[in-house]
């Protein structure tokens, strides 16, 4: 949570010219707020919508290349994991330091309500292990603006360093996106 994946994706997505969606957008666009949904409906309910709404991009029409932010907890749904295994799988890595002040004063995450802090940490204590073994590429985001992670993650995939499939088209285009 607040690692960058909304402000990198949107910054990759114009470096390469490619699409830009995110997946908590798309469920708010359809079901509204999110913390609307959690106290309504449940996490369970969210998840599902999340899923939902990941499929139908992955397998939506994206001429231009798709650069798709995913919210925090998706990646815990394995239907989830398996649609991404054809992608590039970025991992924005981020301390409790880099994050703490990236998320003051906001109040729409609602699993980091009460003591943030310790939420945020038993949160990614579950999740690292799964985003290491998913992540194609990993980058630190604590010394970097969105723009600059955005520009090493597209040199990163050009230099093939990220393990992730890829057609030549989309590492051509990002190619010209980072000589830009
Ligand atoms: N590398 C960075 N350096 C400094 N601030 C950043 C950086 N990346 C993002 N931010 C800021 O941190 C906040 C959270 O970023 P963002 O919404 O992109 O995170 P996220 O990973 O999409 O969070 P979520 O899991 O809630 O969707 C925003 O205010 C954004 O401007
Ligand atoms: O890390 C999480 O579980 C979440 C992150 C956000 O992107 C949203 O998807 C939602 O607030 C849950
Ligand atoms: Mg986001």
């Amino acid at each position: 949570m607040a690692a960058g994946k909304s402000s990198v994706g949107v910054a990759l997505a114009e470096l390469v010219g490619a699409e830009f969606l995110d997946s908590d957008a798309l469920v708010v666009a359809e079901h509204g707020p999110i913390p609307e949904i959690f106290a309504a409906h449940g996490e369970e309910a969210f998840r599902a919508a999340e899923a939902e709404a990941i499929a139908r991009a992955l397998t939506g029409i994206h001429p231009q290349g798709l650069v798709l932010a995913l919210g925090g907890g998706s990646v815990l749904r394995e239907e989830t994991r398996t649609r991404l295994t054809d992608v590039h799988r970025v991992y924005l890595r981020a301390s409790w330091d880099d994050v703490a002040p990236r998320l003051a004063g906001s109040a729409d995450r609602p699993l980091l309500h009460g003591d943030a802090e310790g939420s945020w940490k038993a949160l990614m204590d579950r999740r690292r292990p799964v985003f290491e073994q998913l992540a194609s590429l990993t980058v630190d985001t604590g010394t970097s603006t969105a723009p600059e992670v955005a520009e090493l993650i597209a040199r990163r995939i050009c230099s093939g360093s990220d393990t992730g499939a890829h057609t030549q088209a989309a590492a051509h285009r990002i190619d010209e996106g980072v000589q830009a």
